[in-house]
């Protein structure tokens, strides 16, 4: 760990979620086919619950619901949410109720089987899309402190000041990996959807003076504004560990094919593709459509010679959208 990373987080409550140092892994064959050097950081073995980047958020925001006393955690999300299943599952896992505030066609498959499989109680509503939940989870928890619970409200991803400190706490793991391992990098690649994650990485790069570029790539407009909320998400977190960095401006891609969730041909076929070449899963709604655009990227010479790719997990969606995905990829 970064010494300096390490020291500034150190006055923040968290729960120990991230077990271990996510492996960083080379790519061989994909980055033979790129002519680039591609590394990948197995953040999808983070090692609670299905993985994937949300657990280092919890460390931090779970560490804050616990330290002020809190009983029930409340978050939103799309019924195949990552974000909201782990979440849940931590907070049960700490002994803390949990209320997953949902919408989207209820099947069970993946993320929603799962909730489903764990007892987790998941209220759904019909609206477009997630930022319409935020009002109603507010509501819930106004029921909740009527009936004497002690509620703790998360954003959709966990995209708050103190969920930022997860990735803030992963560059600097990053930074120690690199100098055990011998390598550079010149780009560190995320897909974004809340846009914590990303911030996270961008404040602590700029914190440990990386030599990396940090870039982004949106798996489909789930937020609006999305570069001034990551900058704006990094700035906090900033003001949050008491410091006044100059954060530099979101480097973000939009990969997102026209749309949040859309399964498409070409992002199916190169899960088959690194699944088959480099034996790693990638998932159709964020980490695949991200991997296609760092492809893309680094065959333009954006990346440099030398990538590290946030793997963030996914594997559910894999199995909430199987099917549509197997319906789109060109017969073999
Ligand atoms: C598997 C996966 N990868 C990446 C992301 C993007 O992370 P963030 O919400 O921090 O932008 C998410 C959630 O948004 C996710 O569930
Ligand atoms: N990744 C997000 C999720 O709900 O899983 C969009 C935050």
């Amino acid at each position: 760990m970064h010494p300096k990373v390490g020291s500034l987080l150190s006055k923040f409550p968290r729960v120990e979620l991230v077990r271990w140092e996510t492996p960083i892994q080379y790519l061989p064959r994909v980055s033979r086919k790129l002519g680039v050097d591609v590394y990948v950081k197995r953040d999808d073995l983070t090692g609670f619950g299905i993985g994937g980047n949300k657990v280092r958020k919890l460390e931090f925001l779970l560490g804050d619901a616990v330290a002020k006393g809190c009983d029930t955690v409340i978050t939103t999300g799309a019924v195949h949410s990552n974000h909201a299943f782990v979440t849940a599952l931590a907070a049960k896992s700490l002994g803390l109720d949990a209320v997953l505030v949902l919408y989207g066609k209820e099947q069970l498959k993946g993320n929603y089987l799962l909730d489903k499989l764990m007892g987790i109680e998941t209220r759904v509503y019909d609206v477009e899309r997630t930022s319409e939940l935020w009002p109603i989870a507010q509501k819930v928890a106004e029921e909740l402190r009527n009936a004497g619970k002690k509620p703790y409200l998360i954003p959709a991803g966990g995209a708050s000041p103190v969920g930022t400190l997860g990735y803030v706490r992963a560059a600097g793991e990053i930074y120690s990996q690199i100098r055990q391992l011998g390598v550079e990098f010149d780009s560190v690649v995320d897909a974004v959807g809340s846009g914590g994650t990303l911030a996270g990485l961008l404040l602590g790069s700029t914190i440990i003076d990386a030599p990396w570029q940090v870039v982004g790539i949106d798996v489909g407009g789930f937020v609006e504004g999305l570069n001034e909320r990551v900058k704006n998400l990094a700035l906090e977190a900033a003001e949050l560990m008491g410091l006044s960095v100059d954060v530099p401006e979101p480097k973000i891609y939009d990969y997102g094919f026209g749309a949040y969730g859309k399964i498409v041909r070409e992002v199916a076929e190169l899960i088959r593709f690194v699944g088959t070449s480099e034996g790693i899963i990638l998932d159709p709604v964020y980490t695949g459509k991200a991997f296609y655009g760092l492809m893309e990227l680094a065959e333009k010479g954006e990346l440099g010679e030398s990538v590290l790719f946030i793997h963030t997990g996914g594997f559910p969606g894999v199995f909430h959208y199987g099917e549509e995905m197997l319906e789109t990829i060109k017969k073999p």
